[in-house]
């Protein structure tokens, strides 16, 4: 068979006599085609069956021996291909251990930051709680001047005679420097009178600058305070513009303004491992009655209890929106504002003639290791009616005006007893004289922060109301400063399995 393979290798010995070296039917150890050289090149037609037996034997002979080394070189080849798959799994198999351990790094690297971020939370409310206390008076008051409107100006309306001290402290008087009038006729000694607040905000004043002041108050509510801010003024101080203000973004008033910084702050504390849920509600109390100011519908609205400790209420057949984002609170609180009763009185053509109460419940959740805590925090923002002063010679205009003015002055002389009764720290605080007052108990004195932004007019001709805003709102910013140990404000807590409600007690204990 060796004899014979070395032959055929030799030559070709097909029957056309071809007997090359080189012929294609012995370099690719086939039988003789059509395509063989041999053919192509001599002569085709006597070449029908080119290989001899001889030569087929020959062949097969060949062939087997050539399947025999070529299966010892597949073998060879997979016994390669099975080292290589080999390395290569256990190439794999380290990869998967070192990923697997990388992976337990990243894990525990993920608890440390999650400990480090439940530090951070932890620091982080402690100093805010440290701020809020250091704030001191559960009561405040700022005043804001505003500036002449363009119509004033036009008509050279006299500004009465204002010095800003220093950022707490204005002397006022007339612009002619005679002695002026309160509202309720006692002559007020001295030409200038002198006041004190937390702030006084000048003319200039933008409101950013208020609303930096006030955003330490819309991070309590959110941290589980109980807040309450008021603009209290007489008509046409400049509540409206303060609370809600116009529709360019500097101009914008203090309910959007913590509408944005509410959700600005989420997103930070949502870092922190904190889920907020916030609930909305828009009413009005116009001559007495609770209006509810999304609900187009009317029906009536009575003011209960919770619970029995008076710690929350809630106002029946109320509409309660949860919102999602900031625009949708501020599409509430446009229907809210289109929806508000409003009249021309003498000083403003667009007067508010109700008491607008923009209620804001934040509630927080965070999952710890031990269990879940909560906040639970409300902030009011309510923009009270103006008060009119209501003598013979400047009447309200239409006679459904007198009443609507007679219930503005009534309530607001009963929230003026109530935060007077607070600033005292009087044990009496007649809550029950108003609906105003009713409906914002829980969330005035205790587990509490009142801001009064006391908003007045620079105009000579609205001195007398002017200086009454100002003694009924120094009196209370100076009760607060003298009237000794302020009480804590007592967080609401509320314990269930495994949840924890909280202010801010754990860490302020
Ligand atoms: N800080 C200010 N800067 C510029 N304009 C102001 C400012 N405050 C008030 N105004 C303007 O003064 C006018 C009266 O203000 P606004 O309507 O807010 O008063 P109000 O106290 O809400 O009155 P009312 O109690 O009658 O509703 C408005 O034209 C308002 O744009």
């Amino acid at each position: 068979v060796r004899k014979r393979r070395v032959r055929v290798r030799d030559y070709c010995r097909c029957k056309t006599g071809c007997r090359r070296t080189n012929c294609k039917c012995i370099s690719n150890r086939i039988k003789c085609t059509e395509n063989c050289d041999c053919q192509l090149e001599k002569n085709a037609a006597g070449c029908n069956n080119p290989f001899s037996q001889e030569n087929d034997e020959a062949v097969d002979s060949s062939n087997a021996t050539e399947t025999a080394s070529s299966q010892e070189a597949i073998i060879a080849n997979l016994k390669a291909e099975l080292i290589s798959k080999t390395e290569l799994n256990n190439k794999l198999n380290k990869l998967n251990e070192d990923l697997r351990s990388e992976n337990e790094d990243l894990r525990s690297e993920n608890e440390e930051l999650q400990n480090l971020n439940q530090k951070m939370d932890k620091e982080r409310r402690k100093l805010l709680h440290y701020v809020i206390h250091e704030m001191k008076d559960n009561i405040k008051v700022f005043c804001r001047w505003r500036p002449r409107t363009p119509e004033e100006t036009k008509q050279m309306k006299a500004l009465c005679n204002i010095s800003f001290i220093d950022d707490c402290t204005i002397e006022v008087g007339k612009s002619d420097g005679s002695d002026a009038m309160s509202c309720s006729g006692n002559k007020l000694q001295g030409t200038k009178q002198k006041f004190s607040f937390n702030k006084v905000f000048a003319p200039n004043a933008s409101q950013a600058d208020v609303f930096e002041e006030l955003s330490l108050l819309v991070q309590s509510a959110i941290e589980g305070y109980n807040v309450c801010v008021f603009a209290y003024g007489q008509t046409g101080s400049g509540k409206t513009y303060t609370m809600e203000g116009k529709s360019e973004l500097e101009t914008e008033g203090m309910m959007p303004r913590t509408v944005r910084y509410i959700f600005s702050e989420m997103e930070h504390l949502k870092r922190l491992g904190w889920k907020y849920r916030i609930e909305a509600s828009f009413l009005e109390i116009y001559n007495d009655n609770i209006v509810d100011l999304l609900d187009s519908e009317p029906k009536t609205h009575e003011i209960r209890m919770v619970d029995n400790k008076g710690q929350d209420l809630c106002v029946s057949n109320l509409q309660i929106k949860e919102i999602h984002s900031p625009e949708e609170l501020h599409e509430y609180l446009r229907t809210a504002q289109h929806n508000r009763e409003v009249a021309a009185t003498q000083s403003n053509k667009r007067s508010s003639r109700s008491h607008l109460v923009a209620r804001m419940r934040l509630i927080g959740t965070r999952v710890t290791k031990q269990g879940s805590i909560s906040t639970i925090g409300n902030l009011n923002l309510v923009d009270l009616a103006g008060c009119e002063r209501l003598t013979t010679e400047r009447p309200p205009s239409p006679n459904r005006e007198l009443a609507a003015a007679k219930y503005i002055n009534t309530s607001l002389a009963n929230l003026g007893n109530v935060i007077l009764a607070l600033s005292k720290k009087q044990e009496h605080v007649p809550y029950r004289n108003s609906k105003l007052t009713r409906l914002l108990e829980p969330y005035l004195g205790g587990n509490s922060k009142t801001l009064m932004l006391l908003n007045v007019s620079p105009l000579d001709e609205h001195l007398n109301e002017t200086l009454n805003s100002l003694k009924f709102g120094s009196n209370i910013a100076n009760n607060c400063k003298t009237s000794g140990s302020i009480k804590r404000p007592s967080p609401r807590i509320e314990k269930r399995k495994n949840v924890t409600y909280l202010g801010v007690s754990p860490l302020r204990d």
